[in-house]
């Protein structure tokens, strides 16, 4: 597969501006060839795909806007979340911001029956390949960082045999996301720009995409603490990826089911 164009990172704002920028230096050697295609086995947009509103539960040890969290075993985590019900777990791996790495996805994905998500801001292919040989079944691609080249990127995770999550946060990006043929839509409540969180934006693009006949799935992202939260999104949303509100809970496995059976 020809490597997609070089992306023009300068032109992402704020926050997220500084860690794409942080990311395209770690891989600037890296090799973007990414081999021969693999098998898909759509784990991850299966799991999504069960009957009702379904928890994609997050292992996240910090972030940018709340610092230190808790200072998580990566499978331990997961597993208490597989107890709690979650039907996917995703993991950060980005290091400086977010206290991830390359080994808490490999702990986490031999740790699980579930399939796993790599949580990273994908700026380059070796990215995806190593998503792929880490074992991970998706991977998330931020449209606010890959702008026209989403759908390429797209085309590289299905050719690895990754299901892709493809993240928007306004009716632009969410455009692109449906130009680019995504099958999984993930709404980013929270601007990685300024960090603000705001729970209507999801409804309102998760409704755009489903008038303008988006039927793959959707995913209500970041900033739900309560059951009440849940609520607001619950008929409209196939999944809601949660991470801080049950990262810091002493319970793990407790903390994801209250929160989805109220
Ligand atoms: O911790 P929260 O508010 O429950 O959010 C989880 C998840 O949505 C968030 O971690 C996230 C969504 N998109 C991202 C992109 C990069 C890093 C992190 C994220």
């Amino acid at each position: 597969m020809t490597p997609p164009p070089t992306l023009t990172l300068e032109s992402v704002p704020g926050v997220l501006g500084r860690i794409v920028a942080e990311r395209a230096a770690d891989y600037l050697h890296a090799d973007p060839e990414v081999g021969p295609p693999r098998p898909k086995a759509r784990r991850f947009e299966s799991a999504l795909a069960q009957p009702g509103l379904v928890l994609i539960a997050e292992v996240k040890r910090a972030s940018p806007s709340q610092g230190a969290i808790a200072p998580l075993d990566p499978a331990q985590a997961a597993q208490a979340y597989q107890a709690g019900g979650a039907a996917a777990i995703s993991c950060l791996t980005e290091p400086r911001h977010f206290g991830g790495s390359p080994q808490a996805l490999r702990d986490v994905v031999a740790g699980v029956t579930l399939p796993v998500l790599r949580k990273d801001f994908v700026i380059h292919p070796a990215m995806l390949r190593e998503a792929a040989d880490w074992g991970a079944s998706a991977a998330l691609l931020m449209v606010s960082v890959l702008h026209g080249a989403t759908g390429e990127y797209l085309q590289l995770a299905h050719h690895l045999g990754l299901d892709a999550l493809v993240e928007v946060h306004d009716e632009r990006e969410l455009d692109t996301a449906l130009e680019a043929g995504a099958r999984i839509i993930g709404v980013n409540n929270r601007d990685l720009t300024t960090l603000h969180t705001d729970l209507q934006v999801s409804p309102r693009l998760i409704r755009r995409a489903r008038e303008q006949g988006f039927t793959g799935l959707l995913v209500a992202e970041s900033g739900y603490r309560t059951p009440a939260d849940i609520a607001s999104i619950r008929e409209l949303a196939d999944a809601v990826l949660v991470g801080t509100s049950l990262a810091g809970s002493p319970d793990l496995g407790r903390a994801a089911r209250e929160l989805m059976t109220g």
